[in-house]
């Protein structure tokens, strides 16, 4: 793909090349573009991009080779996609398709052919997702601005493209004002990576809402909140579930069309039963129903309802409202707010995970008292979407139809909207870092989360390790031939961690419950060994000091905790100890903090010890390292000094 990924100096040098190649190759090209039109009867629609080849602007492609020529043509307004028989598969290679995403994803191409990388000028990186990149670039067939999402196949296993190409058979089968346009794509004969062409949407909802002075008003919520509830009524009413709705994957044009993106997690599902399991690891963690975390596999339309419940409140608060760091901590903040399942829930739901996770206490629904400023409407409606029981929470229609929307002041016209410098999520991540930068040049030395960010962007961005299991699970089905599709529909239990499936064996065996699902639970929750010999003496937490001064602070705290837990955990281990845990999960101030069942005092108790932990560990850490400075000084200028002195630890 150097095409895309080549430099603006390389333009030049590949205009001359191509041009050849052009001519030599036109003759060809349309024959063959005539023979496919005539198989898919018509549908095939020639650009016109011939004129446009001859740009000075063409990026280079000269890995593929002359059977990509006839890739200059897409088509519009693709039927339903079905079987597709053996024969379309050669063709769609005689069309340009490389055999390997012919030979997998053939119903998600069916009916296209693919972009060639040099009808398109690379401008800039405008996203970094979990397995994408994203390049903002100018079609050179029409001028018009676009985005490129690549998205790459390293050990190229063919569930790992199945799975993309249930992203791009859902996008072409959803056409909507309120739901993002693929447009075409790009494939390279040299790399096996895949460029999806989007319509270029210039801001995502978290940049914009991260951008400093940015209040968005009571008609402009309604307004985003309108479309984002007309895109989901018709993905939901076309039977898909989108299954990461945050605000990163609301992008947002200058006309103030919002749009729903990012379809990497969506998937069918059976809106009349719900009797085909999916997997629940989905949704971003801050963003992720209660029953997802308690392990359901039967779910519908209720979680992307819970996720707009979330961005509700968000727009109003302007930061994330249950930014968890760890799935229990996740589940502890939406007890919080929305108050812990009734009686009769539980013994209904039949959850996997609720034996561990249920609370000793119940916790009562806050979400008025706790949103005073919010208008009425808008709690009524936050009220509906963020129902702990899913049957509750209505469908997308009937939040439309709700007082919020029906209640003056009435949702603006998107066209009536402030127009904002372009700004994504990655802008804010970019505004975070430099604003860390300046605070340790400033010899402010580490902060904790709330003390080096502004207010506003300090919970625009959700922490690296917020979404870490979901990540580790995306990261699974591309690494591994364990791809959700199969697993969902095969075998619910495939697609989970090892450590869902450890709690299940661990409830189906009560014996040897407590003490394994401790250390499960130490680990998800993270444990912390304050002893000062072993932090330091450690080689982890050397490496974990190391890190502090590479990663950003959320990160450095996570894998700090990390370490130290494996450190600790290392040592229990290997003097065959059992860690100890009194009847509320919590062993006061020192050592391991374990999750086992909530209660209010101790998981706030464990969250506070543990942040006072990492900041210990983190001045430590800083008093070490000067004292290596002084020491450091020492020896350069007396060398005497250091043969009498031992060295430190
Ligand atoms: N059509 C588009 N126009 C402009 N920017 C876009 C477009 N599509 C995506 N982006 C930007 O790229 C970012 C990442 O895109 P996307 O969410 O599709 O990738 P991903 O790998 O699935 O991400 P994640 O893992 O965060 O869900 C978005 O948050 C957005 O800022």
């Amino acid at each position: 793909m150097g095409g895309i990924c080549g430099k603006p100096s390389a333009i030049g040098d590949a205009r001359g090349s191509s041009t050849t190649r052009s001519k030599v190759s036109s003759e060809s090209r349309s024959k063959r573009v005539e023979s496919f039109r005539v198989k898919n009867r018509g549908e095939v629609r020639a650009g016109s991009i011939d004129r446009r080849l001859n740009s000075s602007r063409r990026v280079r492609d000269d890995d593929c080779d002359k059977s990509r020529e006839v890739s200059q043509v897409f088509i519009a307004n693709i039927p339903g996609i079905g079987a597709i028989p053996k024969s379309i598969e050669g063709q769609q290679i005689v069309a340009g398709w490389p055999s390997w995403l012919a030979a997998v994803a053939s119903e998600a191409i069916n009916g296209w052919l693919p972009r060639r990388a040099d009808t398109f000028e690379k401008l800039e990186k405008i996203g970094q997702g979990t397995y994408s990149s994203v390049y903002k670039a100018r079609d050179l067939t029409n001028n018009k601005l676009v985005a490129l999402k690549r998205v790459r196949f390293d050990n190229m296993d063919t569930e790992s493209v199945k799975f993309m190409a249930r992203e791009i058979h859902i996008l072409r089968m959803l056409d909507h004002p309120n739901i993002i346009k693929l447009e075409g794509l790009v494939t390279s004969c040299s790399s096996r990576s895949l460029y999806l062409v989007f319509e270029y949407m210039e801001h995502d909802l978290t940049g914009l809402a991260s951008l400093p002075g940015v209040k968005f008003t009571e008609p402009q919520v309604k307004c985003y909140m309108q479309q984002l509830l007309s895109g989901l009524d018709y993905c939901h009413s076309h039977g898909v579930l989108h299954r990461d709705i945050k605000g990163s994957n609301l992008l947002i044009d200058n006309n103030g069309i919002l749009k729903i993106a990012d379809f990497g997690l969506a998937n069918f599902f059976d809106s009349n039963h719900q009797n085909v399991a999916l997997t629940s690891r989905v949704v971003t963690l801050w963003y992720r129903p209660p029953e997802l975390l308690l392990g359901a596999t039967h779910y519908g339309v209720a979680v992307d309802l819970w996720s707009t419940g979330c961005i509700l409140g968000e727009l109003y608060t302007g930061k994330p409202i249950m930014p968890g760091r760890t799935e229990v901590e996740q589940l502890h903040k939406i007890f919080k707010l929305c108050g812990s399942p009734s009686e009769d829930y539980w013994r209904k739901s039949k959850l996997r995970h609720s034996t561990v996770f249920r609370p000793t206490q119940s916790y009562r629904r806050r979400i008025e008292e706790t949103y005073k400023d919010v208008p009425l409407v808008a709690i009524q409606l936050m009220e509906t979407l963020l129902a702990i029981d899913p049957s509750q929470r209505g469908t997308a229609l009937s939040a439309l139809k709700s007082e919020f929307f029906t209640t003056k002041p009435h949702a603006c016209d998107p066209s009536t909207l402030p127009k904002y410098h372009p700004s994504k999520e990655i802008d804010a991540k970019l505004r975070e870092e430099e604003a860390r930068r300046r605070i340790a040049e400033g010899g402010m030395g580490l902060r904790t989360d709330t003390e080096s960010r502004g207010p506003r962007e300090s919970w625009a961005v959700p922490a690296p390790e917020a979404n870490a299991e979901l990540v580790a699970s995306m990261q699974r089905r591309h690494d591994r031939a364990n791809s959700k599709s199969r697993s969902e529909y095969f075998n619910r239990n495939k697609d989970d961690t090892a450590a869902a499936t450890f709690i299940e064996e661990q409830q189906a065996r009560p014996s040897h419950y407590s003490n394994e699902v401790r250390e499960f639970y130490s680990g998800s929750l993270m444990a912390e060994n304050t002893a000062d010999k072993h932090e330091l003496d450690s080689s982890t937490y050397q490496m974990a000091r190391k890190q502090l001064s590479q990663d950003s602070w959320r990160m450095r705290k996570h894998d700090l905790s990390r370490s130290m837990y494996r450190a600790e955990s290392g040592r229990s281990t290997s003097t065959g100890k059992q860690p100890f845990m009194n009847g509320d999960g919590y062993k006061g101030n020192n050592k391991i903090h374990f999750s086992g069942p909530l209660g209010a005092s101790n998981v706030d108790q464990m969250l506070k010890d543990r942040d006072h932990h990492i900041q210990e560990a983190a001045r430590r850490a800083r008093l070490d390292k000067a004292r290596h400075a002084k020491l450091h000084s020492e020896m350069t200028i007396n060398p005497i000094y250091v043969s009498s002195r031992r060295q430190p630890r």
